[in-house]
């Protein structure tokens, strides 16, 4: 059968709204196997690395995943918890909190579950569940606010490879990007004005983005020009000026040039002119993961006090904070809009049983 139905389909379940949110993904454990494993189905992803595929098929097979999978275990284990992966750990909670938020409104009539565009859970296993609870409609939140190929549109792809096997195609929602979204700015700014109001300000925000290839811009990738627009939206509603915040690029991987300024060596030289005390916030980060934790809190940290910088505050991602879930959950009811949620009722359903048995379907 070359288009597989629902198993176990009956015809009086009832129908769902499912909401589903997604991040990058991250290794089942910060040992050198499980980055293997993970590294491989993430660089391999075409919409992450743009290179000629024979090519960079054997550049990833003959060196990267020989050496890249020991070194980047390291750098997790400096940031693993007891519960796993922070990445893991924060998106989890997120959910939940969304969860009991939505169904506190519609109670069972949304599913609200999240999944990894790599790695566990996958968005294919997740589908299936969310399939089997009977959800028709369908909601997709990629948790990356900045629009880029490399993430967007690459979890786009994930559940497009799943549609394309199913029979049964739900009523479908993909919030591509929110990077303007006014909750989400004030949310950013609130958070930031607590942490300035618990440990101070510093001289100078630095914005820090995750980078991509500066040639995906070039070629037409939206994502330099988001992050920039979020930076000046957050900067205006914090009522900075142009000397008081920088936007930045880090996270760099393999040899050609990425977005800039680079994060690592700005924060090297700033001392040098005088800014020796920053607060580093990451917007593009709905949760905190090695890249924020060691990248930017322990590795830059050391980068910025090392070239002469004397305070270095981390501001926390939004991670499942209040405020972060209130903007999340607007954007989530505002793209609901127009979609019944509450199910047919128990009449609808038995006739609709009824006229399928009619029709000789199983139950
Ligand atoms: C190879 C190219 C990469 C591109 C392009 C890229 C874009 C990109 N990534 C994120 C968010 C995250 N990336 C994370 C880790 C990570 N990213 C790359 C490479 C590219 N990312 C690698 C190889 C890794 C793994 C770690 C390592 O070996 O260095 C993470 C953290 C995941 C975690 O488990 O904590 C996030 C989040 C965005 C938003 C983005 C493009 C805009
Ligand atoms: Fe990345
Ligand atoms: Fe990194």
């Amino acid at each position: 059968m070359r288009y597989q139905g629902p198993t176990g389909f009956k015809h009086q379940q009832p129908q769902k709204t499912g909401i589903l949110i997604t991040n990058l993904g991250t290794p089942d454990a910060p040992t050198a196997p499980a980055l293997r494993r993970y590294l491989k189905e993430f660089l391999s992803d075409p919409r992450v690395v743009e290179f000629p595929r024979l090519l960079w098929w054997l550049v990833l097979n003959g060196i990267i995943l020989r050496i890249r999978p020991r070194r980047s275990a390291a750098a997790y284990s400096k940031v693993w918890t007891a519960e796993g992966s922070p990445l893991l750990i924060h998106t989890a909670n997120q959910c939940e909190m969304l969860r009991e938020r939505l169904q506190a409104r519609y109670g069972d009539n949304v599913v609200v579950a999240f999944a990894m565009r790599y790695g566990s859970p996958s968005i294919a296993s997740v589908l299936e569940q969310l399939q089997q609870a009977g959800v028709r409609k369908l909601l997709v939140l990629p948790l990356y606010p900045q629009y880029s190929a490399s993430t967007s549109a690459s979890t786009f792809d994930a559940i497009s490879a799943d549609f394309n096997r199913r029979r049964w195609l739900p009523d479908f929602r993909f919030i591509s990007h929110y990077p303007d979204y006014p909750p989400y700015i004030e949310a950013m700014a609130r958070h930031i004005e607590a942490h300035r109001a618990r440990h101070g300000a510093g001289d100078k925000l630095i914005l820090s983005y995750h980078g991509v290839p500066k040639r995906y811009l070039l070629n037409g990738d939206p994502y330099h020009c988001e992050c920039l627009k979020t930076s000046r939206l957050l900067a205006e509603r914090l009522g900075l000026g142009e000397n008081d915040y920088m936007t930045t690029f880090q996270s760099r991987f393999g040899r050609e040039e990425w977005l800039r300024p680079y994060t690592d060596e700005t924060l090297k030289a700033l001392p040098d002119k005088g800014v020796k005390s920053i607060d580093v916030f990451c917007p593009g980060f709905a949760a905190d993961c090695l890249e924020t934790i060691e990248e930017i809190d322990q590795e830059n940290r050391g980068y910025f006090m090392a070239a002469g910088g004397e305070r270095f505050q981390y501001i926390p991602a939004l991670n499942a904070e209040d405020v972060h879930i209130d903007a999340l959950e607007q954007l989530i009811e505002e793209n609901l809009k127009g979609w019944s949620l509450r199910s047919p009722g128990a009449k609808a359903l038995r006739d609709r049983a009824q006229r399928a048995k009619a029709l000789g379907a199983a139950e």
